[in-house]
């Protein structure tokens, strides 16, 4: 795919007549009207993405981007790029922390090396890489355009590829050492903003630590302030290999028609450029937690979404969406087993907006 073929993508939003037909079903049902809230309006867009009023998402998984951030040798991080491999091998012998929320979820977990900077051992985790990490953007762009289309790309795939597989349900997850630096960039320089407002302390990262990351966050800005004319191009300058493949994946949820979980701040940061990429990539979106990242709250607004888990979680993975599956599972068991009002007996509730 070339850059004018990504960007004159479209999507057709979600069936608007099924999600009607689903919010009536939920009418019908012997409680108060939208008494499952947010819950309600999240199981009629899944069935209206998937154009169906018939509803299973018992086939579901998380894709897991990992990859490594040149960045981290300005000591943004309280680790170095080497906890990336080791993350990604644990998670490949599925014993991180979103395998086990996975397997308590039913939920399948796909880890992705799209750009680990090392040899990863071990089975388990699918070979998507497009380069060794990414550049330390203070001294050059992160990445070339054609590296990023890459990437963007290979997230689409894995989305077609898991719709032929039938996942129903897929979200997003990341693991890569330094990427809540690149994904705050990416986010400021989406939003027009300044690091000081939406950067955070990521994994662990003392007061000292977190003014350097301001600082380098700020100093890019400025460097690639003419450069980064479009969402590619500040992708590309001070972007991530996981943050263009996560891209990549929201954008296949629209093509593919796919609802697509986002986890934290990462993947919103990923989330709003796909939706600047593409408008209307937002209806494919099912938001779960806002993260402990100051980037997370700001990003939701923009985009208008809201997240029902606000447990200050900042632990990527996809450690949020999967949690995310769990409610949205046990809020289907009483969408799919209905009990109506005619089935109890009682006179169903009139809406009156
Ligand atoms: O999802 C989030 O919002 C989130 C917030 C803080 C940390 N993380 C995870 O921690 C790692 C990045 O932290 P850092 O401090 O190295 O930028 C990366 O592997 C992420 O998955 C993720
Ligand atoms: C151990 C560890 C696990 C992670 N998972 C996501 N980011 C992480 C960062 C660290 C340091």
């Amino acid at each position: 795919m070339t850059e004018k073929e990504l960007k004159c993508l479209k999507v057709d939003g979600p069936d608007v007549e099924i999600e009607r037909k689903i919010k009536e079903i939920w009418d019908g049902i012997a409680k108060p009207l939208d008494g499952l809230g947010q819950f309600e309006t999240m199981i009629a867009r899944i069935g209206a993405i998937a154009g169906d009023t018939r509803i299973d998402i018992s086939s579901k998984a998380v894709i897991v981007l990992c990859a490594d951030n040149g960045i981290v040798e300005e000591g943004i991080s309280q680790t170095g790029q080497e906890v990336t491999a080791r993350v990604a091998e644990s998670m490949g012998r599925g014993e991180s922390s979103v395998c086990r929320m996975a397997k308590a979820a039913g939920a399948d977990v796909i880890a992705v090396d799209i750009g680990i900077n090392s040899k990863i051992s071990g089975a388990g985790i699918v070979d998507r890489k497009i380069s060794c990490g990414t550049r330390n953007f203070l001294k050059e762009p992160a990445m070339t355009k054609e590296e990023t289309l890459r990437a963007v790309v290979v997230g689409m795939e894995l989305v077609k590829d898991c719709k032929r597989k039938g996942y129903a349900l897929l979200a997003t997850g990341e693991m890569g050492i330094g990427n809540t630096t690149t994904s705050a960039a990416v986010t400021a320089a989406l939003l027009g903003c300044r690091a000081e407002d939406i950067a955070g302390r990521g994994a662990g990262l003392s007061n000292e630590g977190l003014s350097r990351k301001y600082e380098v966050i700020n100093s890019a800005l400025e460097k690639y302030r003419f450069q980064m004319t479009d969402v590619l191009s500040i992708l590309a300058a001070v972007g991530g290999l996981d943050i263009a493949g996560l891209t990549g994946i929201f954008i296949g949820g629209g093509l593919y028609r796919v609802p697509i979980v986002m986890d934290g701040s990462i993947s919103a940061a990923a989330a709003l450029a796909a939706q600047r990429l593409v408008p209307g990539i937002k209806e494919f979106i099912i938001p779960s937690h806002v993260s402990r990242e100051p980037a997370a709250g700001r990003i939701m607004e923009e985009l208008g979404l809201h997240p029902v888990i606000d447990g200050k979680m900042a632990l990527g993975e996809g450690t949020g969406a999967v949690m995310m599956f769990s409610l949205l599972d046990i809020a289907l068991s009483v969408y799919a087993n209905r009990t109506g009002f005619q089935d109890i007996s009682v006179q169903q509730y009139v809406r009156f907006d």
